[in-house]
């Protein structure tokens, strides 16, 4: 049983289709890159997929339960979890208190103390920063407080959408290396996307290049580098 499943999904902004009948299957473990130029459905795709934008129509599955209809905490609750674009973290607060603030649906307090410290573990920055406001970090370390948040959900499945937004390349890189190693280290599933198919191919895994709110082409992603000047004429955007 694939751990995501994805069917026939759109979604609708007004009269403006923003995906139409994706369909795809993620299993568990795996690393998924959805690419492609701005507009091409992608935002729209993991909203759709963790409940914080509705779907015109169509189902979303994990672990073959169907997770469409479910408020966006029922899902989390479901083991699924949402890095969003732009990191969405609350800078006036610390960055401990940031990391706590979706614990409250948990009751397993002791499992919350344990997740607080394998994301120092993983995180040491944040350790030594936790008292800090989360506005004074850098952007990189916004990104991985952000991604530390997620975690504290205890997900199986975490969407990032886009990571390596406004961060310089070398910080890209540290992102990326942090969320390589907490997917073999937890057994994650992840979906991530990346608008450059080639960081893409660097980190490895597999991708869905999209286009116009469809899934355009589907394989590996270091298999799509080679391409890169093809869709780069293609899509009129450089990947
Ligand atoms: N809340 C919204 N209301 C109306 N239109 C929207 C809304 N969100 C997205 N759109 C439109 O839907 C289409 C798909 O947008 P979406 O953000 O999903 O694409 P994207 O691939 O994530 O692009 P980007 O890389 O720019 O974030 C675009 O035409 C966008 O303008």
């Amino acid at each position: 049983m694939s751990k995501l499943g994805v069917h026939d999904l759109s979604v609708r902004y007004g009269k403006l289709t923003a995906l139409s009948d994706v369909s795809f299957t993620v299993a568990e473990g795996e690393r998924l890159f959805i690419s492609g130029p701005n507009g091409a459905g992608k935002s729209s795709l993991l909203g759709a997929i963790s409940g914080a934008v509705r779907a015109a129509h169509g189902r979303v599955e994990m672990d073959g339960d169907i997770l469409s209809g479910h408020s966006p905490e029922g899902i989390a609750r479901r083991g699924l979890s949402m890095v969003p674009e732009g990191r969405r973290i609350f800078r006036a607060l610390s960055v401990q208190e940031n990391l706590m603030v979706g614990t409250g649906l948990r009751r397993d307090r002791a499992a919350v103390a344990d997740d607080l410290a394998t994301v120092y573990a993983a995180f040491p920055i944040l350790h030594d920063r936790r008292h800090a406001n989360a506005g004074a970090l850098s952007g990189g370390q916004q990104q991985m407080l952000a991604i530390s948040r997620a975690l504290m959900t205890n997900p199986k499945l975490m969407l990032v959408d886009e990571p390596s937004l406004g961060l310089a390349p070398k910080v890209v890189d540290e992102v990326y290396d942090r969320l390589v190693a907490l997917q073999a280290q937890r057994g994650l599933t992840l979906v991530i996307v990346e608008q450059s198919s080639a960081r893409a191919a660097r980190v490895g895994g597999r991708m869905l290049l999209m286009r116009g709110g469809r899934v355009v082409a589907d394989g590996d992603a270091a298999s799509f580098a080679a391409h890169d000047l093809l869709s780069e004429a293609y899509f009129g955007d450089p990947a």
